[in-house]
């Protein structure tokens, strides 16, 4: 054991930043202060699920996020992971590392909300009270920033053991050990945890801020939670699922304005946007999808579209294509022309310019955050829409940055079908076989 815990680790202290101590609160009460979510609960309980999707929902709303996960730094202090003996409640030695990993990325999480960030998922277990304690003393007293603890209470063992089989068994901890034995060492390594947990209770830690939720969400109870981030954390939580479905994503069939090369409007599909709808049914009926439900914007392409779908459907305007402003049913030559300022102005920053008297690519994230809070309550759902709707709903499901996002590849007469696997979700292009207008316009070189 000795040859894999290095030699220079420092005793177990919480010396930490050298910081004068702000007045207890001072900075706590701005509405933007920065904010610690704290993640509580025993392995294989979600945890990592939790802040990954969380962080990416946070970064897609505009709310500059970051996930600082525990694990990780255990692992860049230690050697190769060998066995669940790292984690014994007596291993002295890897205790002290175990704390000065805690340490350094708690280093990590205030020096970054010092840095502009604004929301630190702290992903670990910190599932005893000493260990809470210890980062509220730091996050709250001595850097004025809010702390709220999100707890994983889990006792599902299918969804545990779909937990370990999904994410844990390919961890980079067990990457010389095969399935088996690394479900065996995982197990035991829940145990380790068992012997000294003490989930979050409102009596034992009055002032602390929480939320915990039950088997994925059957039941959430949330304690003294405060202000707008911490609120919309737990509204989002509370609408996710990890039941499987697919999500398909589809523009409208090539339209009439499409063929003139006119933005926005609200034309007539062409005659091959017409057959795209055709072998869009075709396909849809032929993938057998259970429960399947379509959402389509209020514009005509897009019903028109759905017509041979048979599954019921729902219009949203929120779906409705960006609102190009005074630029509406004009071709690209022709706002260059008449408006070289504007045309410019939206190449050097695509995701923030907006139309005069339309909307921006910010806007329109806006305007989708409904829609993506009810496609994360939904199951199978194919959403018929537009160019720049889509790709900010990609942009969601695919943790696209905003510079990337006005810039996705969404060509017509393509089904982009969306599976959420283990942290992330999988996709697929699938092109049907009727040709379309290329409608893309991609970063120029020097705009
Ligand atoms: O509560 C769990 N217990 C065990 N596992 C879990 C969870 C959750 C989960 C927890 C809370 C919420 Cl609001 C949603 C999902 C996700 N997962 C998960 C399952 C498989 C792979 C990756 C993660």
């Amino acid at each position: 054991m000795a040859d894999s815990i290095q030699n220079n680790h420092q005793p177990a202290g919480w010396k930490f930043l050298n910081k004068e101590t702000y007045e207890i609160g001072e900075r706590a009460n701005y509405v933007n202060s920065p904010h610690v979510i704290a993640m509580v609960g025993l392995p294989a309980r979600g945890k990592t699920y939790i802040s990954k999707k969380l962080s990416r929902y946070l970064n897609w709303i505009g709310i500059n996020t970051k996930v600082f996960n525990l694990g990780e730094y255990r692992r860049h202090a230690t050697a190769a992971y060998k066995s669940h003996d790292f984690f014994r409640q007596d291993n002295t030695e890897a205790m002290a590392i175990r704390q000065q990993c805690a340490v350094e990325a708690l280093q990590d999480v205030c020096q970054w909300l010092e840095k502009g960030g604004e929301v630190a998922v702290f992903d670990a277990t910190n599932s005893t009270k000493d260990r809470r304690n210890v980062i509220q003393n730091i996050v709250v007293d001595r850097m004025g920033f809010k702390l709220f603890f999100v707890e994983s209470i889990c006792d599902d063992p299918s969804i545990i053991e779909q937990n370990i089989m999904e994410v844990k068994v390919s961890s980079p901890d067990y990457t010389n050990m095969n399935k088996d034995a690394a479900l065996t060492d995982f197990l035991k390594r829940i145990e380790h945890y068992q012997e000294r947990y003490q989930p979050l209770d409102e009596e034992q830690e009055k002032n602390v801020a929480f939320m915990k939720i039950y088997n994925t969400g059957e039941k959430v109870v949330v304690h003294k939670h405060e202000g707008h981030v911490q609120a919309r954390i737990v509204y989002y939580l509370m609408n996710i699922h990890i039941t499987p479905r697919t999500i398909y994503l589809t523009r409208h069939g090539e339209s009439e304005q499409n063929l003139q090369g006119r933005i926005g409007g609200d034309s007539n599909l062409s005659a091959r946007g017409v057959q795209y709808a055709n072998a869009l049914a075709n396909y849809i009926k032929a993938q057998n999808i259970e429960g399947l439900r379509v959402w389509t914007s209020w514009l005509k392409r897009t019903i028109q579209t759905v017509a041979g779908v048979p599954a019921p459907q729902e219009r949203w305007k929120a779906l409705n294509e960006i609102d190009a402003g005074i630029c509406e049913e004009m071709t690209y030559e022709e706002i260059k022309e008449k408006y070289p300022e504007d045309f410019k102005a939206r190449d050097q920053n695509k995701f923030a310019y907006r139309y005069p008297r339309g909307e921006s690519y910010e806007d329109l994230v806006a305007r989708l955050e409904p829609v993506i809070m009810e496609l994360e309550r939904q199951g199978n759902v194919l959403v018929v829409s537009h160019q720049a709707v889509l790709r900010c709903l990609l942009a969601y499901f695919l943790d696209n940055s905003a510079d990337e996002l006005p810039y996705l590849r969404v060509p017509l007469h393509t089904v982009i079908k969306l599976t959420p696997v283990a942290y992330g979700c999988r996709v697929e292009h699938i092109k049907l076989p009727i040709d379309a207008v290329d409608t893309h316009r991609g970063k120029p070189k020097n705009p």
